[in-house]
């Protein structure tokens, strides 16, 4: 350590990083060279529709999960206990709702990018807006993933910021655009490898650190981070039962089921039920994700208790205490600390290369090959471009992010809910309403934007950072200090209540179904005024038949039939081939068997 209480790397940390990068780099390179050489835009945007579903579930998972997650959930569970925990009951339905309605409907489409799904439903307008907002957000999104682990790195260790950026940067343009979504996804199965295995060494020395697991144990649960469920029904409290586990669907919804960097994956799929599947994998790995970077949190208070680095200022933010700690208590394991910046720059290189590609997906299959013919060549060499201008954007990004100053966790969760969230509006109002029409679809999503950004900037400015807990947590029996933290508890949520204020207080983790509501709300009541869609104009395949679907569960003659049978019937459905009581609304889609677009991308 030197004066400014920096700690170092050793040689083999560095040898490690770097093997990182060389690794990542190689599995671009592998594929820019075999197979089909990238020589189409099927191949390096879909990657011929031919993926397996064992390294898509896992590329799945690697995608919003970025050195953010690795370094803002331990810092989360360090300062508030383990309440946060609970967003991991969102992925059920966050999952299954993705699995049986968004994916079979997307797949079937035969789309490239999700965006087309617009315009076969709306028009031309709605699937640009929807692209647009879409860039929007994947674009600051990706300068947060790459801007934190190089902060990180460079408050604890001294380690050039600008350097990692750009190192990290480079090497992950690099891949995306030689090795397109094969690379994408089998670097992101190795970086899954390399971000797990970093956790968990980490997690296991530091228990030892701490004395053995019961020694940990007693310590976290007299410290008070182990949290009840919370039930309290006040959608201005942060964290509480409900803003995760209901506000959390929304969110994962609008990743999970209507983001294009997701939906990419599902139609690279080589068949429907691998694409399904894929999607039910990911339920254990992001369970196991959420496992190890709560109790990377749990261990960090077990070392350090009510002395965070943070009040000895050694460090200045929550942000940097995880990298703080690792380099602090693994200083005599070396290799440790290579081996987890190593997992968190994998965490990030996954993440932003899978922006690259679905940016560079949505840019040309939206909005340039409609407009502009081009010969496959100079498309795929378009795309590739594409991707490279990409990487150079996010490095601009990575500077803005530098001059704003958040927990890096709720800016990207809040990211999500306001961009993301008015668009998993626009694409259910499109799903489950077939009388939505186009006018209705742009000013919901326009409503929506508002909304978001409304009560989100005008949270971000009248909220003090955050309240934190006080690290005499509940649990302790100081009664005089409870008492006085109750009281101005009470204070601040009377002030919250009021008018504006409270609607500015809402938690962070309701943008997304605050949002997505909205456009809801909004696009049926413009449908409604200028004259809903008529069932017959709604191209088929287009809309889910929910009464449909729900009475084919429900009818009694269907429940002796054997769970096959029962599967084909649904599907017929979806397809609108049966047609048994004429007049209601599923029934007028027409049947188009496979509808054939310009997808052919
Ligand atoms: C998006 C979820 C909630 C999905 O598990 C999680 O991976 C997460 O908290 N991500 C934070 C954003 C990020 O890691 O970039
Ligand atoms: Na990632």
């Amino acid at each position: 350590m030197d004066p400014a209480g920096h700690k170092y790397f050793t040689v083999i940390d560095y040898v490690i990083f770097g093997l990182l990068l060389v690794a990542s780099m190689s599995i671009g390179l592998y594929y820019a060279f075999t197979g089909g050489r990238q020589s189409t835009t099927q191949e390096f945007l879909i990657a011929d529709r031919s993926m397996k579903c064992l390294p898509l579930s896992l590329s799945l998972m690697a995608t919003f999960q970025s050195a953010v997650a690795i370094i803002g959930t331990p810092a989360e569970v360090y300062a508030h206990g383990t309440q946060y925990w609970f967003i991991g009951c969102s992925y059920v339905l966050g999952l299954l709702i993705p699995a049986h309605i968004f994916i079979p409907l997307f797949y079937r489409l035969h789309l490239t990018s999700v965006y087309q799904y617009l315009e076969l439903r709306f028009c031309k307008a709605v699937r640009i807006c929807g692209t647009v907002t879409f860039i929007f957000q994947m674009v600051i999104y990706m300068g947060v993933g790459i801007y934190t682990p190089a902060l990180a790195l460079n408050a604890v260790t001294g380690f050039h910021l600008w350097g990692a950026v750009l190192a990290t940067g480079l090497v992950c343009t690099l891949y995306t655009a030689l090795g397109g979504l094969k690379a994408v996804v089998w670097t992101d199965v190795f970086q899954t490898v390399v971000m797990f295995t970093g956790q968990l060494a980490v997690i296991i020395v530091g228990v030892h650190q701490a004395g053995g697991l019961s020694e940990a144990w007693g310590k976290v649960r007299d410290g008070g981070r182990i949290s009840g469920i919370d039930l309290n029904p006040d959608p201005t409290v942060r964290h509480t039962f409900w803003t995760l586990a209901v506000g959390g669907v929304f969110l994962m919804l609008s990743l999970y089921g209507v983001n294009q960097a997701q939906v990419q994956r599902y139609l690279s799929s080589r068949t429907e039920r691998e694409a399904v599947m894929s999607c039910y994998m990911v339920f254990p790995c992001l369970q196991l994700a959420l496992l190890l970077s709560c109790l990377m949190g749990l261990v960090m208070f077990a070392c350090y208790g009510q002395n965070s680095p943070v009040e000895q200022q050694y460090i200045t933010s929550k942000d940097q205490m995880v990298l703080y700690f690792v380099m602090d208590m693994l200083q005599n394991f070396p290799g440790l600390p290579g081996l987890f910046v190593a997992c968190l720059f994998s965490a990030s290189l996954s993440t932003i290369s899978s922006a690259f590609n679905s940016l560079a997906t949505v840019t040309m299959v939206d909005l340039i090959k409609p407009h502009y013919s081009m010969t496959e060549a100079r498309a795929t060499l378009l795309s590739k471009l594409l991707a490279l201008s990409y990487g150079i954007i996010c490095l601009a990004m990575a500077y803005l992010v530098h001059l704003m100053n958040s927990s890096v966790l709720q800016a990207a969760l809040s990211i999500f809910g306001m961009i993301g969230g008015p668009l998993l509006g626009l694409f259910c109002l499109g799903i489950f309403f077939p009388c939505a029409n186009s006018i209705g679809a742009v000013t919901g999503l326009s409503a929506g934007l508002l909304m978001a950004f409304w009560v989100g900037i005008g949270g971000f400015l009248t909220r003090m950072p955050s309240p934190v807990i006080p690290l005499l947590n509940s649990t302790i029996t100081v009664p005089d200090v409870s008492e006085n933290i109750t009281a101005a508890t009470a204070e601040l949520e009377a002030d919250r209540s009021a008018g504006l204020h409270g609607f500015y207080s809402l938690s962070y983790m309701w943008y997304s179904a605050l949002s997505s509501c909205t456009v809801l709300i909004v696009g049926l009541i413009i449908s409604c005024i200028t004259g809903p869609t008529k069932g017959d104009d709604v191209a088929s395949g287009t809309v889910y038949p929910v009464v449909k679907t729900a009475q084919s569960y429900l009818k009694p003659s269907t429940c002796c039939k054997t769970t096959a049978e029962h599967k084909v019937d649904g599907q017929k459905e979806m397809n609108g081939t049966v047609k048994e009581d004429a007049g209601s609304q599923e029934e007028t889609q027409r049947f188009l068997p496979d509808v054939e677009l310009e997808t052919s991308v």
